[in-house]
């Protein structure tokens, strides 16, 4: 991976021009990577496909109508195509029950056509989500949202990984930043982003310390990190005064009009690394999941 340097002399009052110079966050930049990762896995497509005639195919399920879900599921299927992964989509609408939600997930698990499955998170708020997870079968988890997925990365055992969590282990190991020892602060305990990115922290050595809401003194905790992970779900949360010099910043959020969690302007002049929002995390997410369909079709398909 070519790995930018991106230092920018920038000054540490940004409002003041007479302040202080110093270089602003070398920024950690997921765009290049991912298309390096699924330019890797259309290959392997291929390969399986001109072997043994099977395409690679991803079932994405949407359930209701939220828009953002549908844009995330539908730059799913783009890339997918792409790649030269087929893709079959099923939408439900938002009135699905449980047990619909289930037997649809059970019958894809059945289909042999399927390798991966995506449910887009999050389902309406009357669904049992972890139950709907759990009806999918652990071969074809590509989206490392069942408890065998996370039983695998807390165990540091091989397996499929959460997609944003697997991507941020991915970024951060490309840009040669040192997990072992470190003190990595995980702000967030969702169980597909901040439980499990935490797993792989800790499974690569790093010290981890969970926070949430209910976090007291979040700052103070923030300031002792090495490496930061900000997956709250809340814009502009982590302010720059909370962290440690120099510390390494990866900012998961995805929220409206494309902010991060981190407040980036006053992040970047005290960080020394930064993911941006957008083309930080983001785009990881995506490769691996078509990186781990194609793994699971591979998985999947017996050459004779
Ligand atoms: N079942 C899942 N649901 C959700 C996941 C997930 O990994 N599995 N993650 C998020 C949303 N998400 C994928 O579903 C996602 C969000 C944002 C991006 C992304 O690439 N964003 C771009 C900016 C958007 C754009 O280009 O228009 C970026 O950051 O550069 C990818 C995936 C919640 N649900």
């Amino acid at each position: 991976m070519t790995s930018p340097s991106n230092h920018t002399l920038t000054f540490s009052n940004p409002d003041d021009p007479k302040s202080a110079p110093r270089e602003a966050a070398r920024l950690m930049v997921g765009t290049d990577l991912a298309a390096e990762m699924v330019a890797k896995a259309a290959e392997r497509a291929k390969a399986l496909k001109d072997a043994t005639g099977v395409e690679a195919c991803l079932a994405t399920v949407l359930v209701g109508d939220d828009p953002a879900s549908a844009t995330y599921v539908r730059m799913k299927q783009n890339r997918s195509k792409k790649a030269g992964i087929g893709s079959l989509s099923v939408v439900l609408p938002a009135e699905t029950t449980t047990e619909e939600l289930v037997a649809e997930l059970r019958k894809l698990s059945e289909d042999p056509k399927v390798h991966g499955i995506l449910l887009q998170h999050p389902v309406p708020a009357h669904i049992d989500e972890r139950a709907a997870f759990e009806a999918i079968d652990p071969a074809k988890d590509v989206d490392g949202v069942t408890m065998h997925a996370f039983a695998a990365m807390a165990f540091g055992e091989p397996g499929f990984r959460s997609c944003t969590p697997g991507g941020i282990i991915r970024l951060l190991e490309a840009y040669d930043v040192p997990l072992a020892g470190a003190h990595a602060v995980v702000i967030g305990r969702s169980p597909i982003l901040g439980k499990p990115v935490g797993m792989l922290l800790l499974a690569s050595n790093a010290t981890v310390t969970y926070t949430h809401s209910k976090t007291r003194d979040l700052a103070d905790i923030v300031k002792t990190a090495d490496i930061v992970v900000a997956a709250v779900g809340k814009a502009n949360f982590v302010r720059g005064s909370w962290l440690k010099p120099g510390a390494v910043v990866i900012d998961a959020g995805y929220n409206e009009n494309n902010t991060g969690d981190v407040h980036f302007e006053e992040a970047t002049l005290v960080a020394g690394l930064i993911t941006p929002v957008p083309g930080g995390v983001g785009p990881m997410t995506i490769a691996l999941l078509l990186e781990q369909t194609v793994a699971a079709a591979e998985a999947q398909t017996t050459t004779a």
